[in-house]
């Protein structure tokens, strides 16, 4: 696991967009999985900075979905289908038939997790899988104690996660769905390259536990450590938990350029 702390959320951004940008000018048709929450709208802002300005060409990318909440009806705005589609989808230019994820609408929904998962697998897999993490170590939505090995399901949010959410559903709980559709942890370890990003003083402690503490199910994020290509960016208040920080800034400012992320 590498991790890069940067100065700011900005700071972040730019760099996994520049990450990205060198997949696509590698593999124009990659499959680039994303996460919702605020964390990672710099990475998309800074990715159609470079798109717009003619910097990357992302017109044959595909993008999916980490997870989505059971329940909204279809078109919600806070959706993530919704979110992705006005976040990422639209900005880059791609139209919806580059773009798949989980029907949370569906009335059979252990079908519909079936069925995603192994699009994902019929698509070829997540070339770069973007996340970001829950003050409770979450990815995705697998919450504390989620199997190591998980596939896509359904999973339950702690009531920790729904207060966290309810910013988006005018800070009201009560609307904040309590079923939702997750990849698995073993669904999103198989991505080639798996890049968390994490800002803020809030997300210090998930973070120190993700990166130096034991691998454990009740640290959703910890199950990194065992993928062979994983990058944690954090800024400097989201990297003050961790007590190899300088060790980290170091190997960081020591590496060649012709590594990439
Ligand atoms: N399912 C999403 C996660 O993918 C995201 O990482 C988390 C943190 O969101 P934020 O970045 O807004 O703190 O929120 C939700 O739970």
């Amino acid at each position: 696991m590498e991790v890069v702390i940067v100065p700011d959320a900005k700071a972040g951004g730019e760099l996994i967009a520049g990450a990205v940008a060198e997949l696509l000018s590698r593999k124009p048709d990659a499959l680039l999985g994303v996460a919702t929450g605020s964390t990672p709208l710099p990475i998309y802002e800074a990715l159609t900075a470079k798109v717009t300005a003619g910097a990357v060409d992302a017109s044959r990318a595909r993008v999916c979905q980490l997870d989505e909440y059971v329940g909204l009806p279809a078109g919600h705005p806070e959706s993530y289908r919704s979110v992705v589609l006005r976040e990422v989808v639209e900005p880059l230019g791609l139209g919806v038939d580059s773009f798949m994820g989980p029907d949370g609408s569906s009335d059979d929904v252990l079908g519909a997790c079936e069925a995603y998962d192994r699009a994902l697998g019929e698509a070829g897999g997540v070339d770069l899988q973007i996340l970001g993490i829950g003050t409770d170590g979450h990815i995705g939505f697998n919450e504390p104690c989620s199997s190591l090995a998980s596939r896509t399901r359904i999973k339950t949010l702690t009531d920790q996660t729904r207060v966290d959410n309810a910013r988006f559903f005018d800070g009201d709980i009560s609307q904040v769905p309590r079923h939702v559709i997750t990849q698995g942890i073993g669904t999103i370890l198989e991505a080639r390259h798996l890049v968390l990003l994490a800002t803020g003083e809030g997300k210090a402690e998930a973070v120190a536990q993700t990166v130096e503490g034991p691998v454990a199910a009740v640290v959703p994020a910890s199950a990194l450590q065992l993928h062979r290509h994983a990058t944690v960016v954090v800024d400097e208040a989201a990297a003050s938990g961790l007590k190899l920080a300088d060790y980290f800034r170091a190997t960081y400012a020591a590496k060649p350029e012709w590594q990439g992320l």
